[in-house]
């Protein structure tokens, strides 16, 4: 059945840390809270732990309350960013730590503490160092050992609040795996709350994005990255940048061109928001009536090319991503001027209350093909 988080709401004064939350985590998944910093991550987390209560919304496990639980009747693992593991204790002392201090009914007997101990250190790779102290530990290694501690008392939920944060990028990436690994083998429901997108959309099963104490869009990386439901989601996941335009009966006008919309429903002149991602721009050979730009700040970032395209009547330069293969079939220098093509773009249009109501992604607009659009639907919560 798992756990149904239903319409909870955070206020600290006037201010909706978390505004009308909705949602259910199956049994054993493996869930990714992603947003920008201040988006209500952290509360959101603090409020299953039992760390803190919602103004409103319940929180329901297997049907039962789970807001009405003590935090340590909840069963849950909790691992910061920040190590808290005790300086004073070695490795297997921190890991045993949550069986030590239950009360001596549901104590365990000490052999069997030990054995547990033992069995943790091996899964996260540290057979070797339960004699140690925290200090003499690397940063992935004292991550290993929180989990390690967290997992000691058999949780049924695993909440994660950003682990890797304080790690470099190379044990980071190193972790991920390790961790995503970790995972299958052991099956514990799990809430990872990161703001890194790359590390949210190689870990999940599912991606909440969050924006504004609110949820944006709900989905497996794959379908957030290929459809993401809102202006928001599709900048911070797939880096989509903005373009002028504006929808008048079934055309898309943008940047002087005109897109036929096919099943585009629409009465007078609607502003849009048209997103184009890095990877789906196109240069070409200057074309007459095709769009220029000029090609700047040209690098090569480790099997990728990126470029700077300053584009008539575009304040912002787009970002402009190819790999090293595409890079060699068109090519460029520094400078250059060119013709730019948009492979896909994605429409978002608003209804009267300002919502947005629909995103749809376009053909080339160099292509003969019409641009089709999906269904008017609502976007995802
Ligand atoms: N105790 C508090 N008192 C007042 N405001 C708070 C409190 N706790 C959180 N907030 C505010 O609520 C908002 C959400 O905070 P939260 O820690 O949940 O964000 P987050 O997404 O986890 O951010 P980060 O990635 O920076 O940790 C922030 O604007 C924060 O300032």
């Amino acid at each position: 059945m798992g756990i149904e988080i239903s319409r909870l709401r955070r206020q600290f004064g006037q201010f909706a840390a978390l505004d009308d939350v909705s949602l259910n985590i199956a049994d054993g998944e493996f869930v990714a809270v992603l947003g920008p910093s201040g988006s209500g991550k952290t509360s959101l987390l603090r409020i299953l732990a039992g760390l803190d209560h919602p103004d409103a919304g319940n929180v329901r496990r297997d049907g039962q309350d789970l807001l009405a639980l003590d935090a340590r009747c909840r069963g849950v693992g909790l691992v910061f960013q920040h190590y808290a593991l005790f300086p004073h204790m070695t490795v297997a002392q921190n890991v045993a730590f949550g069986l030590r201090v239950r009360p001596w009914r549901s104590r365990p007997r000490a052999a069997v503490i030990k054995a547990k101990v033992e069995e943790l250190l091996r899964r996260v790779e540290l057979a070797d160092f339960a004699h140690r102290y925290p200090a003499r530990l690397s940063g992935g290694q004292r991550q290993r050992v929180a989990l390690a501690r967290a997992l000691a008392i058999e949780p049924r939920l695993l909440l994660l609040d950003e682990p890797f944060g304080a790690l470099d990028a190379q044990v980071r990436v190193n972790l991920r795996r390790w961790l995503r690994e970790f995972h299958r083998s052991l099956g514990i429901t799990t809430l990872f709350v990161t703001h890194d997108q790359e590390e949210a959309l190689e870990m999940a099963d599912r991606v909440v994005l969050m924006n504004r104490g609110r949820i944006e869009q709900i989905g497996t990386p794959e379908q957030i990255y290929r459809q993401p439901a809102t202006p928001f989601a599709s900048r911070f996941i797939a880096r989509g940048q903005p373009l002028p335009g504006t929808v008048e009966d079934s055309t898309l006008c943008m940047l002087g061109q005109a897109l036929r919309l096919e099943g585009w429903v629409s009465d007078g002149v609607h502003d849009v928001a048209v997103h184009v991602r890095p990877e789906d721009i196109l240069l070409m050979p200057p074309q007459h009536g095709s769009l220029s730009a000029r090609l700047l700040s040209l690098r090569h970032v480790a099997g990728s090319v990126r470029a700077a395209l300053h584009l008539d009547g575009v304040e912002q330069p787009l970002e402009a991503e190819w790999s090293e293969r595409d890079w060699d079939r068109h090519g460029g220098v520094n400078g250059e001027e060119v013709s730019v093509h948009f492979q896909k773009l994605t429409v978002f249009g608003e209804d009267a209350d300002g919502r947005v109501r629909v995103h749809v992604h376009c053909h080339p607009p160099h292509s003969d093909s019409p641009v089709t659009i999906g269904p008017w639907r609502r976007a995802e919560a």
